[in-house]
């Protein structure tokens, strides 16, 4: 099972690479792998077995933080209505987006920065996303909200962007105008 000392941590190159395209369909390696993704960030938001684990509640994982640099991300929250959203994706790509931009008004962290940045992070306020499955289908996804916030914060790691590069080294608590803030 994967657990924190699995979590590469901020200054490991895998954070600040862009990853490999994986092959589709995935291998039963590839495969495993978005299934131990997965069961972790389920793991994460079981308390008991967060506190056992000694886990940090997580509501996605990009494979390279894991310090393995192939373009595979898993989801598994609920959105602030209530709908749950649980993707394990290859190969996923923000194929458009709003002009709008959006942020959380309580920020951002990562499982893989052990310190608290301030500042808000704006991200499009929608995105879709095409990606493929486990099953080796093809998904289009269209996201908005808190999904489209954490969506776009997986598929940043694929990228090798940290969400603080999105804050405002100026005024972090600067936000573009008519920023829709999502609480
Ligand atoms: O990469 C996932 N991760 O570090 C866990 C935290 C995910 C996350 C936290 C705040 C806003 C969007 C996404
Ligand atoms: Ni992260």
């Amino acid at each position: 099972m994967i657990t924190m000392k699995d979590i590469v941590r901020e200054g490991h190159p895998s954070l600040t690479t862009i990853a490999d395209h994986v092959t589709v369909p995935l291998d039963k390696q590839n495969k495993d792998l978005l299934n131990d993704m997965i069961t972790f960030l389920k793991n994460s938001q079981d308390d008991e077995i967060a506190k056992k684990y000694n886990l940090r509640a997580g509501v996605g994982i990009a494979a390279p933080q894991l310090g393995i640099n192939k373009r595979l991300i898993s989801v598994h929250f609920e959105d602030l209505n209530g709908s749950l959203y649980s993707y394990m994706l290859a190969n996923p790509k923000i194929v458009s987006h709003s002009v709008e931009k959006a942020y959380l008004s309580s920020g951002e962290g990562c499982l893989s920065v052990d310190r608290n940045v301030e500042g808000y992070v704006p991200r499009y306020a929608r995105i879709t996303v095409r990606a493929t499955d486990l099953e080796g289908n093809e998904l289009k996804l269209r996201l908005k909200g808190y999904a489209a916030i954490i969506f776009q914060h997986e598929i940043d790691h694929l990228n090798g962007i940290m969400f603080y590069d999105h804050i405002n080294k100026n005024n972090p608590f600067s936000v573009p105008e008519n920023a829709t803030v999502i609480e």
